[in-house]
């Protein structure tokens, strides 16, 4: 391995859970489905760098952790270790990468076990790879918890005589147990008050440097990536979508998803009205039936529209929108218009009141006026509805607004700082290529 080579390479990492997978599923014939925690993910960590995860909560940052240290073993996919695939290894080689790489959970109430002291706790991972003498075990321990700001006199206290940063501090401590090289650190800072987190970060930046580690930085919390990142992944619905340098990505975030990130963290500096209002809208849906396509679309701000189609950008949302209700079939027909006044029972609406019906469905679905070409498109689209031809309806919608972002999922390009977005593979095509001669 030459030195330029990372320590970690995640190449296509998935992690799949199966729910309805039970025997009684089985023998009641329903099919298994998949939750696609992590679905395709690559990216490098290299040695003595800190890449950060961020991502909302469950877009599958600890699932892909985890799986990457092999506390969980993966669906499909490749992880490499200084040169070595992490799933192939065994016997002594498996021992050795669990020693030389360890995991910081979030929570420092629930890691700890409550019935053991903290120097059983901390001595624990060297009991279990059978390190040292008796002696040098405990001089180990006493020298590990004075490193993290303890003191060695509290070996035989229990965990809830601490505060929660002092856990914090025993759990670290716990993972430097066996000398790693690399730490994944799961929401470290996220159980503690804003004035402990930073002698927490404090304290992890600190060990960096002194025990030459490197580390992947899970986190929701965009202030704390910035603070100790070298590099961030940003991960939406089990994929990652942008990565680069944390200069690059906090000045120059390319993916809507990061930008809307970063536009939802608050800053006292920003002018209220000079902001622009790409704030996150919607929940993150749900990893067992992703989005068709680029899964942040049904949330994204900035949907790229059929090419013949010139439409503003919130009409052009609600034009979507309205087609996944119909797809869904989330549009209640039995009470139209006032007092219920249509009927979509046998046969539907009649036919000269289709027009009122039409009108009456618009006005409760659409919040913006439409121009008037797809205005046209939207009462034909509704007409349908009124003999609940919902799959016709669909379609008329799907046909004049399908857009490229639900069509083609955007790959994550090379490069120092790729983003897996429609919007650049547009920008960069359309952009002129420099001439050679200047
Ligand atoms: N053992 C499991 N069985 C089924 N689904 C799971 C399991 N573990 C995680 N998931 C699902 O996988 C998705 C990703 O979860 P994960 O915990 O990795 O996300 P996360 O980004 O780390 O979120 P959080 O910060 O809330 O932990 C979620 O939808 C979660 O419900």
């Amino acid at each position: 391995m030459s030195t330029d080579d990372p320590l970690v390479r995640v190449d296509d990492l998935r992690k799949y859970f199966w729910e309805n997978d039970s025997m009684l599923d089985r023998l009641l014939g329903d099919e298994p489905v998949p939750v696609r925690a992590v679905d395709g993910v690559s990216f490098d960590i290299h040695a003595g760098e800190t890449l950060g995860l961020v991502g909302e909560s469950g877009c599958g940052k600890s699932t892909a952790g985890e799986t990457l240290l092999r506390l969980q073993e993966p669906t499909d996919g490749d992880v490499e270790f200084d040169g070595d695939g992490v799933y192939d290894l065994g016997g002594d080689d498996l021992d050795e990468f669990r020693r030389t790489a360890q995991i910081v959970f979030q929570d420092p109430f629930s890691s700890l076990d409550p019935r053991m002291t903290i120097g059983e706790i901390v001595r624990q991972p060297l009991d279990i790879h059978d390190v040292g003498s008796p002696a040098e075990r405990r001089e180990r321990v006493r020298g590990l918890l004075e490193r993290v700001g303890l003191s060695a006199d509290q070996l035989d206290r229990y965990p809830h005589e601490f505060s929660g940063g002092q856990r914090q501090r025993i759990g670290i401590a716990r993972s430097l147990a066996l000398e790693p090289e690399f730490v994944v650190l799961d929401e470290p800072t996220s159980a503690l008050d804003v004035s402990v987190q930073a002698q927490v970060l404090n304290l992890l930046d600190e060990l960096q440097t002194e025990l030459d580690l490197t580390y992947l930085l899970i986190s929701h919390d965009l202030s704390v990536i910035r603070h100790v990142c070298d590099r961030v992944a940003v991960m939406y619905l089990g994929e990652i979508v942008e990565i680069g340098s944390v200069e690059a990505l906090f000045d120059e975030p390319k993916h809507p998803y990061t930008r809307a990130l970063l536009e939802s963290v608050p800053r006292a500096s920003t002018d209220e009205r000079e902001r622009d209002r790409e704030t996150l809208a919607g929940d993150v849906p749900s990893p067992r039936d992703p989005p068709s396509g680029c899964r942040f679309r049904t949330r994204c701000p900035v949907v790229i529209p059929p090419d013949d189609v010139e439409i503003e950008q919130d009409r052009y949302r609600e034009l979507m929108t309205l087609r996944e209700r119909i797809e869904r079939r989330d549009v209640s027909l039995e009470s139209v218009g006032e007092e219920d006044r249509f009927e979509t029972g046998d046969g539907g609406v009649p036919e000269a009141d289709v027009p009122a019906f039409v009108a009456a469905l618009k006005d409760r679905l659409l919040d913006v006026e439409l121009p008037a070409r797809h205005d046209a498109v939207v009462e034909e689209a509704l007409a349908e509805l009124a003999a609940a031809n919902w799959d016709a309806a669909a379609e008329r919608l799907r046909a004049e607004y399908g857009s490229v972002c639900e069509q083609d999922r955007p790959g994550l390009g090379n490069g120092g700082h790729p983003v897996a977005c429609h919007r650049d593979d547009e920008a960069s095509e359309s952009a002129v290529a420099p001439d050679p001669r200047q």
